[in-house]
């Protein structure tokens, strides 16, 4: 495997992919800080806000000067911030969209500078609706993922992946609310009442496949000084520290202290939200996350889970569904054939996976 000090982890990709997350961080983080978040409902009554639209509608500026070729399938769409009625929400988000830039002008200039105008900020969020699939080259974007968590200051993800014929080949993660250390431990905390203060939060994570997986500082503007993260070795699995989602509605919680017990597993669980679980499991702060359906009828989204499951698998770790099988991103928009999601060091992920069957099984 190829070292990720390689010049070559600079690619034309990774590289606008790390600066279009840095920047769209940027946007998320002013929002966090000095607006009413502007939170609207979507149709399934999941949470959307100013800070979910703004980020997008930069990162596809970025992608779309870059790779004007490429498909995007990002979460969201610009129907509720169009005509009349949209009016308000639309004007926040453009003032924000419009005053966001990297500090430093040549990196900048690699995005292609701002958006020209409100409504070629709606037409960029809905570029991001591709319906995904096996062939060429596809950006997946989840502008922030776990917005409950943003919402009440917990931890969210700016995630941008590059699929070619439906395999991850660039993953990028950026954690605001995440300590930039690799070896700071994670607590129960870590979920909650989050900052993002300048100098000890905010965290990228990031991964090109066969490169390994590193992290650097979000705010970092030049000097991409990056430091190769990896899995910790885990010889016993009972002394394991699992991930879990904040949102019961997500994973059921139940199941995954019932298979926790089964391990031998004595730590209680930490809970975060958004894909922080995987970056947080890559660096090897956590050693498992446990993702378990909840509702027979959730089907899993691809920008949930494209940046994490190639970090974390680049970092060392196996990540499939609860069943054993691989995440599968060439089948549209959604992870169909898969349920769940089960991330663990390769050494134990087969026994994580008998505890998971044993578990669920016995449900039925
Ligand atoms: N019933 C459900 N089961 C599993 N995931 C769900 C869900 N309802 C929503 N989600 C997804 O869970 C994501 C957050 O994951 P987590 O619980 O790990 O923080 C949400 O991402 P967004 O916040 O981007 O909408 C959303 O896509
Ligand atoms: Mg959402
Ligand atoms: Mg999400
Ligand atoms: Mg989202």
């Amino acid at each position: 495997m190829a070292s990720v000090k390689d010049r070559q982890y600079l690619d034309h990709e990774l590289h606008v992919a790390l600066l279009a997350v840095q920047r769209a961080a940027i946007l998320t983080k002013s929002v966090f800080h000095n607006h009413a978040k502007g939170t609207l409902n979507k149709s399934d009554a999941s949470p959307v806000t100013i800070g979910d639209f703004g980020a997008q509608a930069l990162i596809i500026s970025a992608l779309q000067h870059n790779f004007p070729d490429d498909e995007i399938v990002a979460e969201e769409e610009a129907k509720d911030l169009r005509g009349d009625k949209g009016q308000e929400v639309r004007e926040t988000v453009w003032n924000l969209v419009r005053q966001t830039q990297l500090e430093n002008v040549e990196y900048e200039g690699i995005l292609g500078g701002s958006v020209k105008s409100a409504d070629a900020m709606l037409d960029l969020i809905d570029k991001g609706d591709s319906q995904g699939g096996g062939k060429g080259r596809i950006w997946a974007i989840d502008p922030i993922d776990g917005t409950k968590g943003f919402l009440r200051g917990g931890q969210y993800a700016v995630c941008l992946a590059l699929m070619i014929d439906g395999d991850v080949k660039v993953g990028v993660l950026g954690c605001p609310n995440l300590p930039i250390s690799d070896s700071e431990p994670l607590t129960e905390g870590i979920g909650k009442d989050a900052s993002d203060e300048e100098g000890k939060f905010g965290v990228v994570f990031a991964a090109k496949e066969g490169h390994g997986a590193f992290s650097c500082p979000l705010n970092k503007r030049g000097d991409l000084k990056v430091d190769e993260i990896n899995m910790k070795p885990l010889e016993n699995v009972a002394d394991a520290t699992f991930c879990e989602s904040v949102e019961a509605g997500h994973s059921s919680q139940g199941d995954a202290a019932a298979i926790a017990k089964k391990l031998g597993i004595t730590k209680p669980s930490v809970r975060m939200d958004s894909q922080a679980k995987y970056g947080s499991i890559a660096r090897g702060a956590g050693d498992l996350y446990l993702r378990l359906p909840v509702r027979a009828d959730y089907v899993e989204k691809i920008w949930d889970h494209a940046a994490g499951d190639l970090i974390v698998r680049e970092a060392g770790g196996m990540v499939t569904d609860i069943e054993g099988n691989r995440l599968n991103f060439k089948l549209g928009r959604t992870l169909k054939e898969n349920k769940g999601v089960i991330s663990a060091p390769k050494n134990v992920h087969s026994k994580v996976i008998e505890a998971v069957k044993e578990v669920l099984g016995a449900k039925q």
